[in-house]
């Protein structure tokens, strides 16, 4: 009898499997579109660098650092998944999720500012993405909304981890911070200087501590409207980030007020979560999260017609 015929390979994907479409984001080195698999229908994001382009910047490390680090994610919960890569001699192909609801920015700008409950549940997933990473030993650095994509069921996926850092080494790997020297030494990497932290501003230290930091003023975004430190300039922001310049409108919840305030603390190890691994107790125990069910955080909340304008 013969033998049933062997799996089928699976065969490497190349661009005559998707048919391209739209733009849907542009990053400094990176285009990616809305793309569909020809043999399954189904929606895609493509992320396609030019080799050219990125070898000239000198970029490879960060483009492998993003796929290291979206490898080392798998299918987390909460992130958008690499499902396969390839190249052709010009260019790198990077085949993720497609966020069908588009980055939290633009949700924001359209909403202006969200309603308590909605923020409530927003922040409590990027509580728990946050905790994923640190988990995995993964500091963002660049966490805003921007980089906050909202799937079909509007369940957050973060995004763009091309100034992401290893903090654990992978066994055997050599380890990225005996590369740059003790977490002491400057890191040159400095992200979008609304959320940046100010130890990064300082002394170029690199902890979890910084994305709780971008935490913080993503809340505040949330309930304001607009980012705490705003100014003319990049300088101007740093400035007032690192005096801690920055106010609440009078109107604002007090209790989301405090949560705020106790992640923007200029010493890391004094924020909120910031001793803490694996799972941020200290920001789950916090009063504002006092309805928070963490093993079922249920439905994204419908927006509610007062908010979408
Ligand atoms: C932040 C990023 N923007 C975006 N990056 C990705 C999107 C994405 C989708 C929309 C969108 C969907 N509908 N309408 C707009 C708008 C912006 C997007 C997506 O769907 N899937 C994977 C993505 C990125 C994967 C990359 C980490 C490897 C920048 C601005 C850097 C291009």
């Amino acid at each position: 009898m013969t033998p049933p015929p062997a799996e089928e390979t699976v065969k490497k994907r190349s661009q005559d499997d998707y048919v391209f479409g739209k733009v849907i984001g542009e990053g400094s080195f990176s285009t990616v579109y809305l793309a569909k698999d020809i043999h399954t229908n189904k929606e895609f994001a493509i992320k396609v660098l030019e080799k050219r382009h990125i070898i000239k910047e000198n970029k490879m490390e960060y483009v492998m650092r993003e796929k290291k680090v979206l490898q080392i994610l798998g299918n987390s919960t909460y992130f958008v998944r690499l499902y396969c890569t390839f190249q052709d001699g010009e260019r790198l192909y990077f085949v993720l999720t497609y966020a069908k609801n588009g980055d939290f920015l633009t949700f924001l700008n359209k909403t202006s500012s969200l309603m308590l409950d909605c923020v409530r549940h927003y922040a409590a997933e990027i509580v728990l993405a946050l905790e994923t990473l640190n988990t995995k030993g993964i500091v963002h650095r660049d966490l805003k909304p921007e980089n906050i994509l909202l799937d079909e069921n509007w369940h957050i996926l973060i995004t763009d981890f091309g100034s992401a850092k290893i903090l654990i080494p992978v066994e055997g790997e050599k380890n990225e911070s005996d590369e740059e020297g003790s977490q002491k030494r400057r890191n040159s990497f400095v992200g979008t200087a609304q959320y940046v932290s100010p130890e990064i501003l300082t002394d170029g230290k690199v902890s979890f501590a910084s994305d709780l930091w971008a935490f913080g003023c993503i809340l505040y975004q949330m309930v304001v409207g607009l980012p705490p430190f705003r100014a003319g300039s990049e300088y101007l922001i740093f400035q007032k980030i690192l005096k801690l310049e920055y106010e609440f409108p009078t109107d604002i919840d007090t209790t989301i007020q405090d949560l705020i305030k106790n992640l923007l603390i200029l010493t890391p190890e004094k924020r909120l979560g910031a001793n803490e691994s694996k799972i941020y107790t200290s920001i789950r125990q916090h009063p504002f999260f006092r309805d928070t069910n963490w093993n079922n955080l249920g439905p994204a909340p419908k927006i509610l017609p007062s908010e979408a304008s």
